[in-house]
């Protein structure tokens, strides 16, 4: 966002009219500090030599003047001719600060000292360090900030917003105004003490009517710096020597950059001068055409349309300045500022309601964030500023879509259709950190249709566009994205590595919610858990269950951060078989997405609830309640992410409740679908317990046939847990089937290739067959020989 305010403009972070620093790094001892300052006037002459004076020693420097006269360029002065010109030149327009950010802008503010501050952030007095604080427009300054400023000067030492330590300030402040601070002082509209401290020098920037004898060079200066270079005949120059310049020199370089752009020749006489000097009587128009082209302008109110182009390009001519703009326009400079006021205000109230939106979020209230945010949206409508509203507008959009989803899951129709706006408004405004942040929102779409092929060629296309971007946040984001597409791919070993190189592994990813709104921490935890099970790494897969269960606890302030640890927690004691834990963590997973409108995880919950009642209590009703948590709450418009996991304990709820077929007809579904969409992630399992269907109605060669395939596939998968599973119940149907040595081959191999852990009951099942086919045939077992394969150590 580009702001002017009668100087060239400066670039301005997206906060409510906060202008960015500018660093003015200048060669010691360079002419002038390199700024082409002209005046040869003797009234400048003085001024300058008074810069020279002043400019060493490290007085608060006070200039006045009238607008346009010059007197940044002179402050600008004084820093580069002060003893260390190399230092930062912060250059802070008090005007154009909306009251209530003042202080956090001049002072910086700690992470939560209000709402909206998700980080610390420097303010101006510490960016300045040890250059030069320039706070341009120090009338405007209200009076609650002036004593603010007094102390800070008094004291050389400031404190952030929100607590913090005192820290010193040790730069130089420079203050400007084109008012009568002195006549303010009288009105008691400035503090008097302020104001004696700021003018311990006072320099007066003479407006150009005092030094005409400097227009000529200063209009040579500028016409040769325009892209159409520009010349005048001497009486064109006499002209303009002779001409009134309310708007000083800012003035006449408009004038001139006008004239560059405009005038039909590049020599320009008096006569062509004269038409631009008396700008704005169209003698010349055709006022029909005028008029029609006027009727033909946006929106149902053609006056107030008019108004508002006419006053834009008034301010456009003006660069900036409503003094001039309104001079212009022949009227009150009150009737610009009102009119101005007006989007102003709009554009605050709805920068309010993205802040406001966002805290809601992060306190996961995403019902009364969507009302807000929408609030926000209707204030844009109206604005008439396209560059702003277009930023306000993809934040808002950002954030809805971000709230939709975490209601109605990641799929859902309204999150997208968000994700698609704002895409498009980051894509007008070029703004490639927010195109690569709105990829995450498609990358998730395309994981929940189980588009698995597109959502690793999109969260690759993040990452690599966050590396380009260097952005910490981003690069958080992108690895997340892509480690969590490798473990639904069935690539757990990578899904490791991706998080390493991402440092999301557990303790090394950070607590925030990141700029997704997300859960980064909990959500790359639970893929590192369960790739560890996955990869036969249990002990360290415990490890992380550990946290994620501390995490979820009633402890964790943040409702949505519990919801996720709470699913990935559950998630991994369903891998453990761990029933009583599963079933508390699945009731409090239920408990808190119901009390906060998570659907999405209500489902989970449910899912993970019913898990718990197996095996004892296995019914085909218990398979219906995972089916329900599945379709009502998970599927919402049309996900089918964790399709192989709720099929693999469904499959298996039939098989208990004694329904084979019934059971293989939807295992077989279920694998078609896996493979068709390459989601590997529990392909062995679904294999493994269509094998059993098979032996529950007595077909063994067929039992052992798909065994014998889903071990190949757990081997090729590097699914180590798999591979014991398979290997155990392979081994059961040899050693039914008398092959004893082969049998207790296939369970020594799968048993090297995890972590002992006699908890778990497969482990403990697989160990007490070998033991007893290691014993029928005679041959001891080395259960010390057990080693496992993942090499990624946990943190
Ligand atoms: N002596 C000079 N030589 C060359 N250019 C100048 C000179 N004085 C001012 N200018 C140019 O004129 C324009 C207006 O100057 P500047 O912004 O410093 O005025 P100002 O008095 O600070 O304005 P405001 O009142 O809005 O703060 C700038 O583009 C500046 O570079």
């Amino acid at each position: 966002m580009l702001q002017q305010h009668g100087r060239q403009p400066h670039y301005v972070l997206p906060g409510p009219g906060a202008i960015a620093p500018v660093h003015a790094a200048i060669p010691r001892g360079s002419v002038g500090g390199g700024l082409n300052i002209i005046g040869s006037a003797p009234i400048f002459q003085r001024l300058l030599r008074m810069v020279e004076a002043v400019a060493p020693t490290r007085s608060t420097v006070l200039i006045s003047g009238p607008t346009g006269s010059g007197k940044e360029i002179i402050a600008q002065l004084v820093h580069r001719q002060s003893g260390d010109p190399g230092a930062p030149f912060v250059d802070l327009n008090c005007g154009a600060l909306p009251e209530h950010l003042i202080d956090a802008e001049l002072f910086g503010h700690t992470k939560g000292a209000f709402t909206g501050a998700f980080n610390s952030r420097a303010g101006f007095f510490a960016q300045a360090g040890q250059g030069t604080l320039f706070l341009d427009e120090i009338g405007e300054l209200p009076l609650a900030v002036q004593s603010k400023l007094l102390r800070v000067l008094e004291s050389r030492c400031f404190r952030p917003l929100g607590g913090g330590d005192t820290q010193p300030f040790n730069g130089r402040i420079v203050a400007a105004t084109h008012c009568d601070l002195a006549a303010m002082v009288q009105a008691g509209r400035f503090r008097e003490d302020l104001y004696y401290r700021l003018a311990v020098v006072k320099l007066d920037v003479p407006g150009l009517d005092q030094r005409r004898s400097d227009v000529a060079a200063l209009a040579a200066h500028f016409a040769s710096q325009q892209k159409r270079p520009i010349r005048f005949t001497a009486t064109a120059v006499e002209r303009l020597c002779r001409h009134v310049w309310p708007g000083h020199i800012r003035e006449l370089r408009n004038l001139i950059e006008r004239l560059s752009i405009l005038a039909e020749s590049a020599l320009i006489d008096a006569h062509s001068l004269e038409a631009f000097l008396s700008a704005g009587t169209p003698e010349d128009t055709d006022h029909t055409l005028l008029a029609e082209a006027l009727m033909r302008l946006d929106g149902d109110d053609k006056l107030a349309a008019a108004q508002q182009l006419l006053i834009d390009y008034a301010m456009r001519i003006a660069d900036g300045n409503k003094t001039i703009a309104a001079r212009h326009l022949g009227i009150n400079r009150k009737v610009i500022e009102r009119r101005l006021h007006g989007d102003e205000e709009r554009s605050n109230f709805a920068r309010v309601c993205l802040l406001e939106g966002r805290a809601l979020i992060e306190a996961a209230r995403f019902k009364e964030a969507i009302e807000v945010l929408r609030r926000g949206l209707t204030l844009l409508a109206a604005d008439a500023h396209p560059g702003t509203a277009r930023r306000l507008s993809c934040d808002l959009h950002r954030w809805l879509a971000i709230s939709h989803r975490g209601i109605s899951g990641w799929q859902s129709a309204e999150a997208l259709a968000c994700y698609q706006q704002a895409l498009q408004e980051a894509a007008a405004l070029g703004d490639e950190v927010e195109i690569t942040a709105l990829r995450f929102g498609i990358w998730s779409s395309q994981l929940m249709a189980l588009d698995l092929v597109a959502a690793r060629a999109t969260a690759q296309d993040m990452l690599q566009r966050a590396q380009a971007i260097g952005d910490t946040d981003l690069l958080s984001q992108a690895h997340l994205a892509l480690a969590n597409t490798l473990f639904w791919l069935g690539d757990y070993r990578e899904t490791l590595a991706c998080l390493e190189r991402g440092h999301l592994l557990c303790g090394a990813a950070s607590t925030e919610a990141g700029g997704q709104g997300l859960d980064i921490a909990g959500l790359s935890a639970t893929f590192e858990g369960l790739s560890y099970f996955q990869g036969g790494a249990f002990r360290r897969a415990r490890l992380v269950m550990e946290q994620l269960i501390l995490r979820g606890s009633a402890d964790n302030p943040h409702p949505f951060h519990r919801v996720i640890a709470l699913q990935g927690a559950a998630w991994l004691a369903c891998m453990f078989e761990d029933w009583a834990r599963l079933a508390n963590l699945a009731a409090d997973l239920k408990t808190v997405a119901s009390e906060y409108g998570y659907q999405f995880y209500l489902g989970v919950g449910q899912i993970f609830h019913a898990c718990a009642l197996a095996p004892g209590n296995a019914h085909a009703q218990t398979e219906q309640r995972i089916a329900d948590g599945y379709q009502h709450y998970m599927l919402c418009e049309g996900g089918m992410l964790f399709h192989s996991f709720q099929a693999w304990k469904r499959g298996e709820l039939l098989l208990s409740a004694g329904q084979p077929l019934q059971a293989r007809q939807l295992l077989h579904g279920a694998i078609e679908m896996a493979l068709e969409h390459g989601e590997r992630a529990y392909l062995v399992e679904l294999l493994d317990m269509h094998a059993r269907t098979w032996i529950a109605v007595g077909d063994l060669d067929n039992a052992e046939r798909e065994l014998g395939s889903a071990l190949s596939t757990a081997k090729a998968l590097g699914a180590a847990a798999g591979s014991l599973l398979v290997a155990t119940r392979l081994a059961q149907l040899l050693l039914q089937r008398g092959r004893r040595p082969e049998a207790l081959a296939h369970l020594t191999r799968a048993l090297r290739s995890v972590e002992p852990d006699t908890a778990l009951p497969r482990f403990a099942q697989a160990l007490q067959l070998q033991a007893t086919l290691a014993q029928a045939i005679s041959m001891p077992c080395q259960p010390e020989d057990t080693q496992h394969e993942l090499s990624v150590e946990p943190r």
